[in-house]
């Protein structure tokens, strides 16, 4: 299991008018439970929070480290260990066609081209998407290349998986399909959700508000916080 820890860790962005505007209050947190959610309204600070545990953003002050390594003084470690699925699929797909993006993830792993493929291929038809391999990624719905980039990001192997609302875009059939795929991985995981069945899934969640950490605790606990702030 992963061990991240937030020590005073805030981060500040310069606003379109020239101003600084604190979009993460400093944060110390210790984050080793195998899957935690992030709730909270939109513009929270949700994704925020979330980039800085791989180094996608470095903080403003404090400091954010997974497993003793600092994500300023070791970014590259860090993300070669922490695997991030985005909200917007298309961030994160690089190659014309789902085949070759899968190919591409595992090409550390499995060194062999023809091995490579057939596991591509393979990981196509765990995911539901064998017909769609060859076609380009701009021909597939949000939803399927929602999935295609969690296939991608898992590929890897990565120790802790970070996904930002990983299933906003998908149906009823595939938002089951995910919450099974993530309840049958090893890695710690750590989302950020609208979704509160998917929050429930897990065994903490923190609550954001207005760039803080207003609430830490029991899955069910959080979500009846949040809900008790908008009654
Ligand atoms: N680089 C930036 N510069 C200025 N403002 C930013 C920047 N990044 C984020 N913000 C603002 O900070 C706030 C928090 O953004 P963030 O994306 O972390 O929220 P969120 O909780 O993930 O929201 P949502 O649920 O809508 O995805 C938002 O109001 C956003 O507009």
């Amino acid at each position: 299991m992963s061990h991240v820890l937030l020590q005073e860790a805030s981060f500040s962005a310069e606003t379109s008018g020239g101003s600084v505007r604190i979009i993460l209050q400093p944060t110390t947190l210790e984050l080793s439970e195998q899957r935690i959610a992030v709730i909270g309204a939109n513009g929270s600070g949700k994704s925020t929070l979330l980039r800085l545990l791989n180094g996608l953003l470095l903080p403003s002050t404090g400091s954010v480290s997974v497993d003793g390594l600092d994500t300023r003084a070791d970014g590259g470690a860090v993300r070669r260990q922490v695997g991030f699925v985005f909200t917007d699929p298309l961030s994160q797909l690089v190659m014309p066609t789902p085949l070759e993006d899968l190919e591409l993830s595992l090409r550390r792993r499995v060194k062999s081209t023809t091995a490579r493929r057939q596991e591509a291929a393979r990981l196509l038809q765990e995911y539901g998407l064998e017909p769609l391999g060859g076609n380009s990624i701009y021909e597939l719905s949000g939803g399927e290349r929602q999935l295609l980039a969690l296939a991608t990001v898992l590929a890897v192997e990565p120790t802790l998986l970070v996904l930002d609302e990983p299933s906003t875009l998908l149906d009823l059939r595939n938002t089951r399909l995910l919450r099974s795929r993530l309840a049958g991985l090893n890695q710690q995981l750590i989302l950020s959700t609208h979704d509160l069945e998917l929050a429930l899934d897990c065994s903490r969640a923190l609550v954001m508000d207005a760039g803080q950490v207003v609430f830490d605790g029991a899955a069910a606990d959080a979500v009846a916080h949040y809900r008790g702030m908008y009654s």
